[in-house]
């Protein structure tokens, strides 16, 4: 038997929580007091499944899990709630004073009094398990405890369960749901310690949500209590392949292997389908064919974010219910030639496919109809990149003018950790929009490419040879400098005296080459006429699916007029990519031998783009 235990923290945590149990109990027919509902319920005790998640102490079964909240009031509700015989009163912790929406109280001062009581009663609860899985850790981006406090003890699982697995669900914050100013800070924080630390992270929009509930489901006014129970069915089907074992399931650790590319990058977009009332449910159709539709349809997913602006990385879909395993092949083949689903080039055809038998269960007074089959599909797609974006431009507003920073700096939080947390998002949020000039450096320095490459960091540095002819090369320092404009001030450092620059816009972006432009300008200024530059358009192979928002025409004319080297490019193809680096370096030769300068070992510092910067050293030999 592989354990998982269960962590809710803060507020949204501990709610979703209630609404996690309320259905994993109907499921696995526990009553409220823990004990099995009657030896014929289609669960009984022979099925030791249900010890991933329930721990049998003989007479009933309680929960592998803890509640904790910095403050006690949404727990109290638990202590004296209907289902306050379930849980074990050790596992609901809570303290005295909440973290008041600021993430440095959550992890510093006030946290800090909670985690080593919470790390006990983790100890305890992993001492009786026989083989423990790992963890599921449900809490808010945007709360101070849900974030503070989540970074604080996903530190701390690092360090005594490293080998285990820890998954997030964790809610992504809405303006139509939240009034809290601080949450971009929260969430960008929180973020950036899941990065490392989490293995995968299933986000939940809490706009989406409402959505759903306002458009599929005809609630006039959702609350916490609609949207909860919606993500209940959705986590109750992703972790049915751990709770039951009748079909083809997939477990946790299946999961990772199957939808993360890249340790980091480790954000599945969540679809669930059936989503219909009980009105409507008399007029729906609930085939396999019908379901898997609606899982690739936006209004069916629980991040809102435009799916055919990005491409899969890798699929995941978990089917409920007696569907045949012939219709699901059939469904999956049809949906993979109908090319309507866009994968990225290295992995054409990431599909993993689950099914438990097990049908999804209607929880009285809920909103969802009852349905006998359901579905649920985790996507790693490059359309999340809309959702980092937004929220990071929400920080970057508010920290431009270090709006409510002195909060976190007063509860012992570092400044610096505002800066290094954003940066390290700035990768989350570049994805595919970046103009590529990453890959064109890495195209040119080793002849390949990647799909998804991560936004440089400051700068990055190679040493090129390149050949002019048969008797010159030149070997290049070459600067690929980050091209945020919070890096505006790092390419200085660079800007000493070198010989070249390429500047990268994206032709299929017309904003990138207003940017480039800006790079120009801001280059002539600091090198007057003396450096060569390049200016190279990529992803020129997009052309071909009408991508183009840059017109050609209009780029020779600036290119004319400043006197640059301009190229259209594709760092993909290689298009282009040597030739412009060897022309401007035919330019750079000519300007030497033209100059009173040795013709030997020559340097040509870094250069800068839109999103790019660099700089190359010469030696020529001729
Ligand atoms: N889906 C969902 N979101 C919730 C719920 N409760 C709060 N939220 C969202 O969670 C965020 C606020 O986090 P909370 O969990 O309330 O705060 P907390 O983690 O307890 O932190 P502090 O109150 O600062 O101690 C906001 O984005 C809310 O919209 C809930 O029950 N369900």
């Amino acid at each position: 038997m592989k354990e998982i235990i269960c962590l809710h923290v803060g507020q949204a945590g501990c709610q979703i929580g209630h609404a996690c149990w309320e259905l994993f109990c109907l499921e696995h027919g526990i009553q409220p007091d823990g004990t099995l509902l009657s030896l014929n319920c289609s669960i009984n005790k022979s099925d030791q499944s249900i010890l991933t998640f329930f721990e049998d102490i003989g007479y009933k079964y309680t929960p592998r899990m803890l509640y904790i909240d910095l403050e006690t009031t949404v727990l109290d509700e638990v202590r004296t709630g209907t289902y306050r015989q379930l849980f074990h009163p050790d596992r609901i912790i809570s303290g005295k004073e909440d973290a008041a929406s600021n993430y440095a109280r959550g992890y510093f001062t006030i946290g800090k009094e909670l985690i080593n009581h919470v790390l006990d009663q983790i100890r305890r609860i992993a001492n009786q398990c026989h083989s423990l899985q790992g963890f599921i850790i449900f809490h808010s981006f945007g709360g101070g405890t849900g974030s503070g406090f989540t970074s604080l003890l996903m530190e701390n699982l690092n360090i005594d369960y490293s080998k285990k697995t820890h998954i997030e669900f964790a809610i992504f914050p809405s303006p139509k749901l939240s009034t809290i100013i601080t949450e971009p800070y929260n969430t960008i924080l929180n973020t950036h310690i899941g990065l490392e630390y989490a293995d995968c992270v299933f986000i939940v929009d809490n706009e989406a949500l409402w959505d759903i509930c306002t458009n599929l489901l005809n609630i006039k006014q959702a609350n916490f209590i609609n949207i909860n129970r919606l993500i209940s069915q959705v986590i109750s089907n992703i972790t049915a392949g751990s709770r039951f074992k009748d079909g083809n399931t997939i477990d946790f650790i299946e999961f990772q292997t199957n939808l993360v590319p890249f340790p980091r990058i480790h954000f599945p977009l969540v679809s669930y389908a059936p989503i219909y009332s009980i009105e409507k449910s008399y007029h729906e159709q609930n085939d396999t064919q019908t379901l898997t539709q609606d899982l690739f349809h936006r209004n069916n997913q629980m991040v809102k974010v435009e799916p055919s602006r990005g491409k899969y990385m890798s699929i995941a879909i978990i089917y409920r219910g007696s569907i045949s395993p012939i219709d699901i092949n059939h469904t999956i083949n049809k949906l993979k030639n109908d090319r309507k689903i866009s994968f990225v080039d290295w992995c054409p055809n990431g599909f993993k496919i689950g099914y438990t038998t097990n049908p999804p269960i209607y929880v009285p007074g809920g909103d969802l109809a009852p349905v006998k089959y359901s579905a649920v599909s985790l996507a790693n797609s490059t359309a999340l990149v809309d959702a980092w974006a937004r929220i990071n431009y929400k920080f970057d507003l508010m920290y431009s003018k270090r709006a409510f920073v002195h909060w976190y700096i007063s509860e012992g939080m570092e400044e610096n950790e505002f800066n290094e947390a954003r940066e390290n998002l700035a990768a989350l949020e570049q994805g595919e929009s970046g103009v590529g000039k990453s890959s064109l450096a890495l195209r040119f320095t080793k002849g390949q490419f990647q799909e998804f490459i991560e936004s440089t960091i400051g700068a990055a540095f190679f040493t090129p040879t390149l050949k002019i002819d048969q008797n010159t090369s030149l070997q290049v320092e070459l600067w690929d400098t980050a091209g945020q404009e919070r890096y505006h001030s790092l390419p200085q450092m660079y800007y000493r005296g070198p010989q070249a620059a390429l500047v990268v816009y994206d032709i299929t972006n017309f904003d990138s080459f207003l940017d480039a432009k800006k790079w120009i300008r801001e280059l002539r200024q600091i090198n007057t006429n003396e450096m060569v530059i390049g200016l190279a358009g990529n992803k020129a192979d997009l052309v071909t699916e009408n991508k183009r928002q840059v017109d050609t025409r209009e780029v020779v004319e600036y290119a004319d007029e400043n006197r640059l080297i301009f190229m259209e490019i594709s760092a993909k193809l290689g298009v282009n990519v040597t030739e412009i680096f060897i022309n401007i370096a035919k330019q750079i030769v000519v300007k030497q031998s033209a100059s009173t300068l040795p013709k030997s070992s020559k340097k040509i510092p870094p250069t800068k783009s839109k999103s790019s910067c660099f700089s190359s050293n010469t030696d020529n030999k001729s």
